[in-house]
């Protein structure tokens, strides 16, 4: 019997309202979505990278178009359309007495997407964009909580022209995840999610030898600097913890203070965050929404009260909070947070929120906060921010910080021309730039004999 489960969407007008029941695929629906991604990758395989090029492009626009989500996020699609059209990207190596070698990028086969909850279209995209524009198909399962935005993608896709069964959507949680890494027709598994799956998933994918990329968890320091430019930084740290309610993997929840400007970016940066308008997100004015649901918001609740009692002091938020439009009394927010006071070894510094929670850290020396910033229980690696206006600093710094993803004087801009992703358990492989067409593809080495064979018997 599959398991059905219900979607509760947390957007103020549904609030607790069911308007969409999925079924869980289960291992006879995971087959079929993995036979008819074999059978479309047979044709588009084929097909040169300027043809694939055009389609993809062609979903790009409707993006554009349709979508009204931070389209520089989006972008994904657009880019790999432009990368596809120097697809296959191979090199000539000339050999002695006239022979050479060259070699070919090639495409993996049935590729597997498994999407995190936070940014359910951006995951999907950025995920599908690569793998179609180096030829492959792919099956995509979004978290349970998010099962519908990436049905909008294949919708776009389908209008796009990308051939049926070669972008597939799957819905469910861990088991038909596992039935996804399991499946033998599965060449490769891209998963975005927390470290404990991310473990899961590759013991899965290494009994078939399956590669994967794993975009995986992070708490991320953002080290600011007495000479920096103060009204920067404290947007910088906004940026870094409160963008989509605090839900962004790569956030830079530590933030480390020069101890010199304590006192001054403290002060401003709860004036700030006091000010952030709570509310209907479906509103172009509104800058916190509410968490994903109530176990999450309990969650994130519960570290602000654990850092309390382990003596953090709240400044501002911490607390749930209750919008004044009766459509969002049921809602799942919270205020957003700034909890000082906080030390190392704190639970709210060690561990991640994945809510609107800042713990600033005051430091003194540029030696002591990089030891610090990159001494991690959790050892992740995923990205860091620093702000000074010192250049040499800022590089110097940014090379010794240990991340996939480093910010200078900014944060949480993530244009899809630059990769993405982890050091340590943060994940490895890459999403987005030109250097995830590697991790869709494979390379073939051809040698070519313009003389006899020299043999040896
Ligand atoms: N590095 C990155 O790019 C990102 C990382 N994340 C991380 O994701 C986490 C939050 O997302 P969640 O959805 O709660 O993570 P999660 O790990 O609970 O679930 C992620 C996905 O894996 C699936 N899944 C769960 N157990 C599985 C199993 N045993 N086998 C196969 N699939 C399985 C889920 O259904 C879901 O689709 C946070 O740790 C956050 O840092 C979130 C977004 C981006
Ligand atoms: C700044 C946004 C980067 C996306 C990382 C995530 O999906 O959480």
């Amino acid at each position: 019997m599959l398991q059905q489960f219900e979607m509760k969407l947390t957007f103020p007008f549904f609030i607790g309202r069911i308007i969409a029941t999925f079924t869980c695929s289960g291992e006879k629906e995971v087959d079929l979505a993995v036979q008819n991604a074999k059978a479309a990758f047979k044709l588009w395989s084929k097909k040169s990278g300027l043809e694939r090029c055009r389609i993809l492009l062609e979903a790009a626009k409707i993006i554009r178009v349709c979508i009204n989500i931070f389209p520089s996020r989006l972008g994904s699609t657009g880019l790999y359309s432009s990368l596809t059209s120097a697809f296959p990207l191979g090199e000539h190596v000339q050999l002695p007495g006239g022979s050479f070698g060259y070699t070919r990028r090639e495409p993996l086969g049935v590729c597997v997407g498994i999407g995190a909850w936070n940014y359910p279209f951006q995951i999907a995209c950025w995920k599908s964009a690569p793998a179609l524009a180096c030829g492959n198909a792919m099956v995509f399962k979004p978290s349970p909580f998010t099962p519908v935005s990436a049905l909008l993608l294949a919708e776009i896709y389908a209008e796009a022209g990308v051939p049926p069964g070669l972008f597939n959507v799957v819905q469910g949680g861990a088991a038909t995840g596992q039935f996804l890494c399991q499946h033998p027709d599965v060449a490769k598994v891209s998963f975005t999610g927390s470290v404990p799956t991310g473990v899961k998933i590759m013991e899965l994918s290494a009994k078939g030898i399956k590669p994967v990329t794993l975009e995986l968890g992070g708490k991320s320091p953002l080290i600011i600097f007495s000479d920096c430019n103060l009204e920067n930084a404290v947007r910088g740290a906004m940026m870094a913890n409160f963008l989509t309610q605090g839900q962004v993997c790569c956030n830079g929840t530590r933030v480390f203070v020069q101890r010199a400007i304590l006192d001054k970016f403290t002060e401003e940066v709860v004036e700030q965050t006091q000010k952030i308008k709570i509310g209907d997100p479906l509103l172009e004015d509104t800058r916190m929404g509410p968490l994903i649901n109530r176990p999450h918001l309990e969650r994130v609740l519960g570290f602000v009260k654990s850092a309390k009692q382990q003596g953090a002091r709240v400044l501002c938020g911490g607390d749930p909070y209750v919008p004044q439009d009766p459509k969002l009394k049921d809602g799942y927010y919270m205020r957003p947070c700034v909890l000082t006071d906080c030390r190392d070894d704190m639970s709210c510094v060690r561990e991640e929120i994945f809510g609107p929670v800042m713990s600033i850290l005051p430091f003194d020396t540029e030696a002591e906060v990089l030891e610090r910033a990159n001494d991690n229980d959790t050892s992740f690696g995923l990205a860091a921010g620093v702000f000074t206006r010192d250049i040499q600093r800022a590089h110097r710094v940014a090379a010794e910080l240990q991340a996939g993803s480093c910010f200078i004087n900014n944060y949480n801009v993530s244009p899809v021309e630059l990769p993405f992703g982890g050091y340590k358990k943060s994940g490895f492989g890459r999403e987005n730039g030109r250097v995830t067409i590697e991790y869709y593809s494979q390379l073939k080495t051809v040698y070519v004999e313009m003389g006899d064979v020299e043999t040896a018997f």
